[in-house]
């Protein structure tokens, strides 16, 4: 057993970064900057947000946080995106998940313009995933890729079983490990028999949000184990994954806290580099 320790990988992808943009900015360019809009009060997503806003703060981007209450319309939060992809300042756009009731969230991430949509949700970047065409890779998925790789884990015929089909995580992740030439099954709620497939993993990844859903006798001796799930409970975070009983059995394993988690913000990071990069150095600025 071993553990895939996404916050070290973060905090040295944070680190090349952090370099990057300094050098940059001691050229006389702007530094990058990433818009994150929150609509509401949901406690967890300012949690998120404030994480999203340090991480930002610490590698010397700019960070616009945009909060917006509750009861906002559909046509003022649009306003607010199309003012954020006007904005010459801004290089990436981030609208937090979930959204309160009433707001479309497939109406909101239309909007994003393309080059600006650094989570990878708007529907040319998650076709461009599916096409197998570059652009911005959600960050979740994109940041569990970077952690099996780092630590030389082979994906290439290798069974991989998703569980969860949402679109930040699920769907994604699949595409990427087909990408990678995985074996790729996906699991979901409606799933008959789930151990049935999870045992067949040499992969698994679980995004489902449900505490300690997955059990140690639902995987592989020898398993590959990335757990992408978080909930809260009385104040104490739970992964989808029964870690603690899982270690004996898992060849490698990500923690909760300290694996998927950080990777994602490091991404998120990363996406916003490559946006600042089109925007400072190729002028690109399409819809
Ligand atoms: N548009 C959008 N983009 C997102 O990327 C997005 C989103 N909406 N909505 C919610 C989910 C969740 N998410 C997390 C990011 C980092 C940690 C993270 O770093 N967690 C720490 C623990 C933090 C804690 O103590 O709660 C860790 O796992 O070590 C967790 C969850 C991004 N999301």
């Amino acid at each position: 057993m071993a553990v895939l320790d996404g916050q070290t990988l973060a905090k040295k992808i944070r680190a090349n970064i952090k370099d990057e943009i300094k050098k940059f900015v001691d050229m006389g360019k702007r530094p990058p900057g990433l818009a994150v809009v929150l609509v509401g009060e949901d406690p967890a997503s300012q949690l998120y947000v404030s994480m999203k806003e340090k991480a930002c703060k610490q590698v010397g981007m700019y960070s616009k946080k945009v909060l917006l209450p509750q009861d906002i319309s559909e046509s003022e939060l649009l306003d607010n995106i199309h003012d954020l992809n006007e904005d010459p300042n801004i290089d990436g756009i981030l609208v937090q998940l979930p959204l309160p009731r009433g707001l479309n969230e497939h109406v909101i991430n239309e909007n994003i313009k393309t080059d600006k949509d650094v989570d990878g949700f708007s529907p040319v970047n998650f076709g461009k995933l599916h096409l197998g065409i570059s652009g911005f890779e959600p960050c979740t998925p994109k940041g569990i890729i970077r952690l099996l790789k780092e630590y030389g884990i082979k994906i290439e015929g290798k069974n991989a079983v998703v569980v969860g089909r949402s679109n930040i995580v699920g769907k994604p992740i699949a595409a990427l490990l087909l990408r990678e030439n995985a074996t790729v099954t996906i699991c979901h709620s409606k799933t008959e028999n789930l151990k049935d497939y999870t045992l067949r993993a040499d992969i698994l990844v679980s995004a489902v949000g449900k505490a300690h859903i997955i059990k140690s006798d639902m995987i592989k001796e020898g398993a590959v184990v990335v757990d992408a799930g978080t909930t809260k409970v009385e104040g104490k975070l739970y992964g989808d994954c029964d870690y603690e009983n899982m270690l004996a059995k898992a060849s490698w394993i990500t923690p909760v806290p300290g694996g998927v988690g950080p990777m994602t913000i490091a991404m998120l990071l990363e996406n916003t580099m490559e946006a600042y990069k089109k925007h400072v150095f190729e002028n690109i600025n399409s819809k």
